[in-house]
């Protein structure tokens, strides 16, 4: 134990803050860490369509992973930066195998590579459907498309992706999230809204249609304002996705890029729980048109936490990443990412509640200003850096030297 943390805890005990206490919950919360910030979002299909689903990785940084082995090694030593044991979100376009089925095909055996290597690795896995980089989804359209060919195809996907993430779970004795994101949506104003949205329920009925053991994997719906390609209209909105969660009894997944920019999706926690079992998170970071910057330690991700915390909504939350980023180092940006997450939460429970809570309840709200001005001063460094230390992982300058070295080594990447 180092002093700089020894009188750090002092600091936080003196406010009635248990800093062991903290350090031993942080621990055991598990991030999902999304596989698609190793490779920009392309994956290691074959068959490919030009729609990108309205998302889209800039830039040209060195390093790609071009093979599931070399994402694997990335994915490695993100993992050995980052404190504590997290877990993998895979989409289905990642399949490591050397057969070629197109998404109305995929199987289990596709995946197996991954859950032998997450079993080795002891990181859990979520799972995603890909509705998006197929000719199938060139029109904008997947689940709630006007022809009900293409709406069998995209069933087909999602319900053997459901089957996949089951598989799964079982495997590695942790229910796997099966989150469902579409593209679909409309470039200009469509005439007939209702249509699509009713396409788009009925199609999700025929996915979920076989319930599966919530042992092994959790239904998720993901909501979104608007995409490049579907700026008028997204039939799958907030809205559509929240109604349909609370009758269905699926997940929600708030992706915190996916609305409007001076929306606080913090706020919507409390609001969705009380009508929702379980949430997934998106942490993200908007900018203007995109909703996947890689997220800072700013005040949306501390209030996010802060949330979390207050509300007690970590055991019945999954979080999980969602940002890409190609003009930086990728395993740095998946390193500083996680470990933003979770400087964040560390913060948030190292929150003196009590003394907060009473100034809000007792309608000091003075207190309440001057409490949580006061406490930005705390030496959360401290603490962070004693976890890291426990944990056995580098902060600062060393860590610094890691990135950099990791980065040199894959930079020849063609
Ligand atoms: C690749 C992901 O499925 C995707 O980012 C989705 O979660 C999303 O947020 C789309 O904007
Ligand atoms: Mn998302």
């Amino acid at each position: 134990m180092s002093s700089g943390y020894d009188s750090a805890k002092q600091v936080f005990a003196d406010w009635g803050v248990d800093t062991e206490a903290a350090i031993a919950r942080l621990k055991d919360i598990a991030i999902s860490m999304h596989c698609w910030q190793g490779d920009d979002v392309v994956g290691f299909e074959t068959q490919t369509g030009s729609s990108g689903g309205g998302i889209q990785a800039t830039g040209n940084h060195p390093g790609r992973a071009r093979t599931p082995d070399e994402l694997r090694a990335d994915l490695e030593f993100a993992y050995s930066k980052i404190p504590g044991t997290h877990r993998l979100n895979l989409h289905a376009m990642y399949m490591d195998t050397d057969a070629t089925p197109d998404r109305d095909e995929i199987e289990y055996a596709h995946f197996a590579p991954w859950v032998d290597w997450a079993k080795a690795q002891g990181v859990g896995l979520d799972f995603n459907p890909t509705f998006f980089a197929h000719s199938k989804a060139d029109d904008n359209l997947t689940l709630s498309h006007p022809d009900q060919g293409i709406r069998d195809f995209w069933i087909e996907h999602g319900r053997r992706c459901r089957e996949i993430a089951a598989q799964m779970g079982a495997a590695l004795g942790s229910p796997a999230v099966n989150n469902i994101w579409v593209p679909d949506g409309y470039k200009d104003t469509p005439i007939d809204r209702m249509a699509a949205r009713r396409r788009l329920e009925a199609s999700l009925d025929a996915m979920f249609a076989d319930p599966l053991d919530r042992a092994k994997m959790l239904d998720a719906v993901e909501s979104k304002l608007f995409g490049i390609g579907v700026e008028a209209c997204t039939v799958g909105s907030h809205e559509f996705y929240m109604g349909y969660a609370i009758r269905k009894g699926t997940l929600l997944c708030l992706d915190m890029g996916h609305f409007h920019p001076t929306e606080n999706i913090a706020d919507k926690l409390s609001s969705v729980a009380l009508s929702l079992d379980e949430i997934l998170l998106h942490v993200s970071r908007p900018m203007r048109w995109d909703s996947d910057h890689v997220i800072l330690l700013n005040d949306d991700i501390l209030a996010m936490a802060q949330e979390l915390v207050t509300a007690d909504l970590l055991g019945r939350t999954h979080i999980g990443l969602d940002f890409f980023d190609a003009t930086i180092s990728r395993t740095a940006a998946w390193v500083i990412g996680v470990r933003n997450m979770q400087k964040a939460l560390l913060r948030a429970l190292c929150l003196p509640l009590d003394q907060l809570r009473k100034a809000e309840d007792t309608m000091d709200f003075t207190t309440r200003f001057t409490l949580t001005e006061e406490l930005k001063d705390l030496p959360h460094g401290a603490i962070w850096a004693e976890f890291c230390a426990r944990m056995d992982v580098p902060t600062g300058q060393t860590l610094i030297r890691d990135l950099d070295s990791y980065q040199a080594s894959v930079s020849s990447r063609g």
